[in-house]
């Protein structure tokens, strides 16, 4: 099972080598605004599904707006130290 930090690492490294066919190097690509857009797009998800569907299926959507709130740590140059501070 991947950790917050595992995939922290992961995306970093992708970031870096920029491997082909990667989503996240395509999110990456769209720039701040477009990743944004998804992490809004997501919550709005998690939100719903928290509301309307399984608790499996809201872990599945928060899971998926983690991952769309490190992409924008990654385009904006911050690590996870950075965010862990403000705990
Ligand atoms: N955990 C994730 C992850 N969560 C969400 N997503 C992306 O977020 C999208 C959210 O899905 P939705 O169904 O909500 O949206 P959608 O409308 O189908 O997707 P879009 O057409 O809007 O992209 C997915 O299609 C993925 O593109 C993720 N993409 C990648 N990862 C992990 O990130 C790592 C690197 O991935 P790559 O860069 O693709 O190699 C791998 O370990 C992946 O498992």
């Amino acid at each position: 099972m991947k950790s917050f930090d595992d995939l922290f690492a992961e995306l970093s490294e992708k970031s870096l080598s920029r491997p082909e066919g990667s989503g996240t190097v395509r999110e990456l690509d769209s720039g701040v605004h477009g990743i944004g857009k998804k992490i809004v797009e997501e919550a709005a998800e998690v939100w719903m599904a928290a509301e309307y569907e399984s608790d499996e299926a809201t872990a599945e959507e928060i899971s998926q707006l983690l991952y769309h709130v490190q992409v924008l740590m990654l385009a904006k140059g911050l690590t996870t130290e950075d965010v862990y501070r403000h705990l």
